[in-house]
């Protein structure tokens, strides 16, 4: 609520400032502050929480200004509903400038999107039948307040007013369900896909945000100059509104704000000085880039920081809250054996991880499967959750067939998972983390969210208590508050554990859930393992250590060369001649070695 009196305090200290003054110069200074804040806060969605970098705004830019330049001049159409339709034509370039981004990343898709803005510039250049080239078009319709062309001071709060609602807009977006998972396509993909994060529908949503803002953007100068020609198009203006990001602080909700009345500010400074501008701007670029990455708002943050010491946990009812896993309602219910593998077959030239596999995994069982290295039990995990596609086989979960789901689809028909070296969002919280995992559980699309409906409130504040639930069950609340990554490495597998169980699974899948903690972790671990067994929670894991496996196994199953060898109760697996001949490497048919060995598996 702070945030939003804030937001509206600062809007009406802008609308009075416009109000008391009749200077056409300062009012241009506050419209264009307006203008660079709606492209830094689509762009700030873009870069600062999905990581996609773009270079070709000013193509967005120019979308929407020809969009309504055309609209009211060539269609005489009525100009607030050109403004609306500029809108969405420069949301739809958002789309067509997506398209490369779900096939290449980091700098290849800069320089793609750098591509489309050069692309539109021509164009807008070259084309000049339809957009006037240089000459530009003219008489384009500007807004009207009763029936009156806007005055300049209409057109700054109009300004104001449009900046502060598509703010607000953003900000409920933002700060929920659809934020996070931004952040979690920006921090690893494979791991947000993993937890139900449909990555490429996020990507292309975050490019049309950013594309509806620029573009919403660009037809306001267009019907406020009442004129627009190629001029406006270039590179350089890319580049600002990329710099206001940066600039102001990438990924901050503040940052698009401090930005943008930041840089306006100096630009009007500098405009008697014209020929240093764009290298000021290159200046401080690099600046915003090697000396404060997290920008001015960061600045800010850290300053914030040092009056007002962070509380400790304030997850809302972090410390009160009750151990307990939400267990989906299927799980009550469902099919025996709740996950079935048939005949899984992969191969990569010669090196066959898996070779015709079958596995049946028995609900409410704890199942390990184990093998010597390289003996295919993380591609195994990884063709369950559909990172890797088999050659042949079939995966079927409660009778839904899951050969050609997406990852995020396994993830939401029940099956989680633990990477083998950790995919934590490391510079998330702990919470956050785990409220990832409750993405694919929630049910507030993007209308609601936007606007922030009770629908959009109430899934967040049930999954904060799910959070709160399963960090208390795996004794993180403490920790709630931290970043992920700033923990020691044996809690930081916990969070992936809590991650995963946030996604309410059927069958948990845990890649060497073990690996790197010394005898007592892995010993609470079994512990651990064994209590959300008893919730419900089916779990298949893939383990090293052979103690926590016959500790704490239903079902063993050993796979050796891509193939499945033995399978059976702990005991029987490890009285198996091929299991201990696969491990030692020792002839089959050396009975007295096997004899020998076998109880040391
Ligand atoms: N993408 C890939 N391309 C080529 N070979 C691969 C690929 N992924 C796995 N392999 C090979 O498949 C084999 C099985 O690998 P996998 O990681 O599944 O084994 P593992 O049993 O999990 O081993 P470890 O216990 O060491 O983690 C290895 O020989 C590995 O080099």
């Amino acid at each position: 609520m702070r945030h939003v009196l804030t937001a509206v305090a600062i809007a009406v200290l802008a609308a009075l400032l416009a109000l008391s003054t009749a200077n056409d110069f300062y009012l241009r200074i506050l419209f264009s502050a307006c203008v660079y804040f709606l492209c830094a806060t689509g762009m700030n969605v873009l870069l600062g929480f999905a990581g996609q970098k773009s270079l070709g705004q000013a193509g967005l830019f120019a979308a929407g200004a020809y969009a309504a330049a055309l609209a009211t001049t060539s269609f005489d159409m009525n100009p607030w509903a050109a403004l609306v339709l500029a809108t969405i034509v420069s949301a739809l370039f958002g789309v067509l400038i997506a398209a490369p981004s779900l096939r290449v990343k980091g700098p290849s898709l800069a320089m793609v999107t750098l591509a489309f803005g050069v692309v539109v510039e021509k164009l807008v250049t070259e084309a000049s039948d339809i957009f006037g080239g240089a000459m530009g078009i003219y008489a384009i319709k500007p807004l009207t307040f009763a029936g009156q062309p806007f005055t300049m001071t209409q057109w700054v709060l109009f300004a104001i007013a449009l900046s502060l609602g598509t703010h607000l807009l953003i900000r409920n977006l933002l700060i929920g369900r659809f934020g996070r998972a931004l952040l979690s396509v920006q921090g690893d993909e494979i791991a947000a896909s993993a937890m139900g994060v449909p990555v490429l529908s996020y990507k292309v949503l975050a490019f049309v945000v950013a594309a509806a803002t620029c573009g919403l953007a660009g037809a306001l100068v267009a019907q406020q100059n009442q004129y627009f020609n190629s001029d406006f198009v270039n590179f350089n203006l890319s580049i600002f509104i990329l710099l206001t990001v940066l600039f102001g602080g990438s990924g901050s909700l503040a940052g698009p704000f401090l930005g943008s009345v930041t840089l306006t500010l100096l630009s009007a400074f500098l405009a008697r000085w014209s020929f240093i501008e764009h290298f000021v701007n290159g200046a401080l670029l690099l600046f915003a880039l090697y000396v404060m990455p997290q920008g001015l708002a960061g600045i800010g943050a850290q300053v914030l920081r040092r009056f007002r010491p962070a509380k400790p946990a304030d997850l809302p009812g972090a410390t009160a809250a009750e151990a307990s896993l939400p267990v989906r309602a299927i799980a009550a219910g469902g099919t025996d054996p709740v996950l079935t593998a048939s005949h899984l077959s992969k191969a990569y030239g010669g090196v066959k991880p898996a070779r015709d596999v079958s596995v049946n995994v028995t609900k409410g069982h704890i199942h390990a499967l184990i093998g010597p290295n390289g003996a295919g039990k993380s591609t195994f995990i990884n063709m369950l959750t559909g990172i890797v596609r088999p050659d042949a086989g079939d995966i079927v979960l409660n009778g839904q067939d899951l050969r050609q789901a997406s990852v995020h689809g396994i993830c939401r028909a029940g099956l989680a998972r633990s990477f083998q070296n950790l995919r934590l969002f490391r510079d998330l919280t702990v919470t956050d983390n785990v409220l990832i995992g409750q993405h694919s559980r929630m049910r507030n699309g993007f209308l609601s969210s936007l606007l922030a409906l009770p629908l959009a409130r109430r899934e967040e504040a049930e999954a904060r208590r799910r959070v709160a639930g399963i960090l208390a069950f795996l004794d993180l609340t403490a920790h709630a508050e931290a970043p992920a990554g700033s923990l020691p490495y044996g809690l930081q597998r916990r969070v992936e554990l809590a991650r995963a169980l946030a996604t309410e699974p059927e069958v948990l899948l845990l890649d060497e859930p073990a690996a790197g903690l010394n005898p007592q972790e892995t010993e609470e671990l079994g512990r651990l393992l064994v209590r959300i067994r008893d919730q419900g929670i089916t779990i298949l894991l893939v383990e090293h250590h052979m103690d926590l496996v016959m500790a704490i196994s239903d079902h063993v199953i050993v796979l050796d060369y891509g193939e499945k060898i033995a399978e059976g109760p702990p005991a029987k697996v490890q009285a198996d001649p091929r299991v201990t001949a696969a491990y030692l490497g020792v002839d089959e048919d050396d009975d007295e070695a096997l004899a020998t060995q076998a109880a040391g598996v």
